[in-house]
């Protein structure tokens, strides 16, 4: 595997009993990159994270992570590997038994053993980067709006710093304006950080702003992957009618098989 990938899949399938999810999924994601993968419901987006962050062990195929193949891991070697990840949960998916700035600090208190002193001020620096002051992280994460949420999600997200980061959903339930405001701090926090990103959404909006690349998955592979300002001439017609939002196309209605 060439050193400029960071991650890179190959012929994975992932299935549950006779359901098969993933088909032989191929997708290469360069350092730096960032790249969206678009797809209905129940495609099995989620699914791809979860076998690359070794949630869910693939049935056949190869994921590596810098060069490693990271289904072949104990789980010591998974738990390093995951240390290079940062994730930005759909719903932001906070502890409310924690205030907001030890949501923000967890990974540098639970993952990298830092005194809490110092953590807070790393959560506390990160808050300010998201927009938010240093008094909301004394709050509990229900006392937030759900773009406060979503802007906690993101600064725990990069509070340690990560490589790579995984956003799943980042703009799910927020109005058009908060969701773009979301997604532009998403695109400066990446690119402060020069991190490489994988995330999933059904929002058109959200793939083109923070999107370098966008990969259509269907029917278990990826049936369309090219620059983003090349989705609109993609020449493929799954690609157009998902990005259309029409009902009629040759995409099958997912959903009345669920
Ligand atoms: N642990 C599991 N056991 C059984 N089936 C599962 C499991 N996880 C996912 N599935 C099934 O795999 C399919 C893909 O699910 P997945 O959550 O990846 O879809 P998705 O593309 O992320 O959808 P959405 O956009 O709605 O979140 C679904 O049919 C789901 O029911």
């Amino acid at each position: 595997m060439s050193t400029d990938l960071k991650i890179q899949l190959k012929d994975v399938h992932k299935g549950f009993g006779p359901k098969k999810v993933l088909q032989g999924i191929d997708l290469e994601v360069p350092k730096g990159q960032s790249v969206v993968i678009i797809g209905g419901s129940g495609t099995g987006k989620s699914v791809m994270l979860k076998c690359i962050l070794g949630i869910l062990n693939p049935d056949q195929g190869e994921i590596f992570v810098d060069g490693e193949d990271v289904t072949k891991f104990s789980s010591r070697a998974r738990k390093k590997t995951l240390a290079k990840f940062g994730m930005l949960f759909q719903g932001a998916a906070l502890f409310d038994s924690l205030p907001v700035w030890e949501n923000v600090a967890f990974g540098l208190i639970q993952g990298k053993g830092m005194n809490r002193k110092d953590a807070q001020e790393i959560a506390i620096e990160k808050l300010r980067r998201v927009g938010l002051g240093a008094d909301v992280g004394n709050l509990s994460p229900a006392e937030l709006s759900g773009g406060m949420q979503k802007r906690v999600g993101l600064a725990r997200a990069i509070a340690t710093e990560p490589e790579i980061i995984f956003f799943d959903e980042p703009t799910t339930g927020l109005d058009p304006i908060m969701a773009d405001v979301i997604n532009d701090l998403i695109v400066e926090c990446v690119k402060d950080l020069g991190a490489t990103t994988l995330s999933i959404t059904h929002d058109m909006a959200s793939a083109r702003k923070i999107a370098d690349r966008i990969a259509m998955l269907y029917h278990g592979k990826i049936i369309w992957d090219g620059a983003k300002d090349e989705i609109d001439s993609s020449g493929n017609d799954h690609v157009d009618q998902f990005i259309h939002g029409r009902a009629q196309g040759p995409i099958e209605m997912e959903l009345l098989k669920l």
